[in-house]
């Protein structure tokens, strides 16, 4: 650990706790990382700070340390009802993670207590443990005099323009990794072994397949950019991939998620396929591949994402799959996040898996609506592509994409209207004859069916009445579809809710005009004020707001 340690614990300038040393004893760090060395005496000595250290560098020792050490010695001891920290994380599984890394050192100190707060649990049950802690809302007890961190992988210097909106006079420091040139400004581990593969859509998911099965013995995230592609996607691998544990994970699985991604950091070798809530933060020592099958909707997500391997001195590599007309991808990255892929060539000998896709999409409807979903939410994630001028959905080759997804016919969708498809062959099935092979689901379905023949029989008898409906009435109708389209729409989007993404297109917006000189930087700050929730960055960390290409 010598070449990404610096210093003992002992060393520093104000010493620890001594049961804080004893929780670093057990956990079997004697020195510090760089960036704990670095930025840890700043908080010391009461500064802000906004750190960028590479990913798996130790930045959440480097703000829960300093926590511990500014509550334990406060002058004025905490009241019972006063909360001393907020650590706000971007998903819960980071939350959950960093919520274990605290409790290995509360545990020693009882005069502190946490409490985690995420999604997807029973919120009758937080609310219950936090009103038994005395506590009614978090902002009114946040002190107008706070110290503020910010840490993170990818900090731009937009994101350094939005820090000003949360914290105060920041020291502002990046840490290189030990033996790495002061003057390299390369985002990823050195460690990392960084790949990309050009792959037409058709052959992406053989390519895939034929990897996984060499390499069953080790530990892999595959990456997706929806969490429609996840459900189909791992679906098929667990197929085809045989002799290997294959777990989903994305973020809109509600009870299994927390349990997923502590099922796989338990084992030794597994694949797990998942959206980015799995890209930011989250630390699985042994993983051996980061494969992205799509690219991320950013360029930082990159970063983040190949960062889920290589960490703190461990070696890595990472794979990204391109069409070949996303070829430039790779050269975009080099310049915006000064990160060198080299180039992985095809693998030979691959085994066609998609004719086996699509004879279980044949024999389940479950199967086969999984995948027609898949396709639609991939092409719509693609359509929102932060860098639309690399991935621009026109030159998109349809046909090939539709043979990748081992799709039996194109779906109906606006972004296909009047295109045609010579290259892509439908199967010769009636598709609503395909059955779903859960019996139960079959026979609802069935029902339903009937239900609207019945309907439909009724409604052919109305016609006319209908034609001379109170305008009012039929415009109400077309209203609720439309909400219904909308909706829809959004549960088949991407994985990135669409506040989320409303909220980054504005700050993005806002950012272009404040550096061309439109506004004002007061003007600036007051935009990202009223665009809302990103005020809070009153936190330790907080997720980036991406640069615009
Ligand atoms: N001083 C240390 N000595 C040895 N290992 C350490 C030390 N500090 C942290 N680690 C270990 O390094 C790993 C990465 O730490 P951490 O998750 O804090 O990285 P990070 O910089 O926050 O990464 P990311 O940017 O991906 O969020 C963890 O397994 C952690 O236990």
């Amino acid at each position: 650990m010598e070449h990404v340690t610096e210093g003992s614990w002992e060393s520093l300038p104000v010493p620890l706790h001594p049961r804080v040393l004893g929780a670093l004893q057990e956990l079997g760090f004697p020195n510090m990382t760089p960036v704990q060395s670095a930025t840890i005496p700043l908080f010391m000595k009461n500064k802000d700070v906004a750190a960028e250290a590479v990913t798996g560098s130790g930045k959440t020792l480097a703000f829960v340390i300093p926590v511990l050490e500014i509550l334990l010695r406060r002058e004025e001891k905490l009241k019972k009802s006063q909360v001393g920290a907020i650590v706000i994380t971007p998903t819960r599984e980071l939350a959950v993670q960093i919520d274990e890394v605290l409790s290995h050192f509360t545990k020693h100190f009882p005069q502190l207590s946490q409490i985690l707060w995420i999604g997807g649990r029973n919120p009758g049950e937080d609310v219950e443990r936090f009103k038994a802690q005395g506590i009614n809302t978090i902002l009114e007890f946040l002190p107008k005099q706070r110290r503020t961190g910010l840490f993170s992988a990818t900090q731009t210097q937009e994101v350094e323009n939005l820090v000003r909106a949360g914290l105060r006079n920041p020291v502002r420091i990046s840490v290189k990794e030990k033996g790495v040139a002061a003057s390299s400004t390369q985002k990823t581990p050195s460690r990392l072994e960084n790949y990309y593969m050009v792959c037409k859509a058709d052959e992406k998911f053989n390519q895939l397949v034929h990897f996984l099965r060499n390499h069953k013995q080790e530990k892999h995230l595959v990456f997706f950019s929806t969490c429609a592609c996840v459900e189909y996607y791992g679906k098929a691998l667990e197929a085809l991939v045989r002799g290997v544990a294959i777990l989903c994970l994305h973020g809109k699985m509600k009870h299994r998620r927390n349990r997923t991604f502590l099922e796989f950091r338990r084992l030794q070798s597994g694949i797990l396929v998942c959206t980015d809530v799995m890209a930011r933060g989250i630390d699985i020592p042994e993983v051996n591949w980061v494969m992205q099958y799509d690219p991320p909707s950013s360029a930082s997500a990159f970063v983040h994402r190949c960062g889920r391997t290589a960490r703190i001195g461990h070696g890595g590599s990472a794979l990204v799959f391109l069409l070949p007309m996303e070829e430039s991808y790779v050269s975009f990255l080099a310049l915006n996040q000064k990160c060198p892929l080299q180039e992985m060539r095809l693998q030979k000998n691959t085994v066609d898996c998609l004719p086996k896709l699509k004879a279980m999409a044949l024999a389940d409807r479950a199967v086969f609506e999984k995948g027609m979903k898949a396709f639609v939410s991939y092409v719509q994630a693609y359509a929102k592509h932060e860098c639309n001028l690399i991935f621009r959905l026109k030159d998109l080759d349809f046909a090939s994409l539709a043979r990748g997804f081992a799709l039996l016919k194109m779906p109906k969708m606006p972004e296909l209207r009047g295109k045609q498809f010579p290259d892509f062959v439908p199967v010769d099935v009636n598709t609503d004859k395909i059955p779903f092979k859960d019996k139960i689901r079959e026979k609802q379905r069935q029902k339903l069916l009937e239900q609207k023949r019945d309907k439909k029989t009724e409604n052919e008898g109305r016609k006319k009445f209908i034609k001379n409906k109170a305008w009012s009435k039929q415009k109400a109708k077309k209203e609720k579809k439309k909400k219904m389209t909308e909706k829809r729409k959004r549960e088949e989007g991407s994985d990135i809710e669409d506040e989320d993404m409303e909220e980054l297109l504005n700050d993005t917006r806002l950012l272009k005009k404040f550096k061309k000189g439109k506004i004002t930087e007061e003007e600036f700050e007051k935009g990202l004020l009223r665009g809302g929730k990103r005020t809070i960055k009153t936190d330790f960390r907080i997720s980036d707001l991406e640069d615009a290409c």
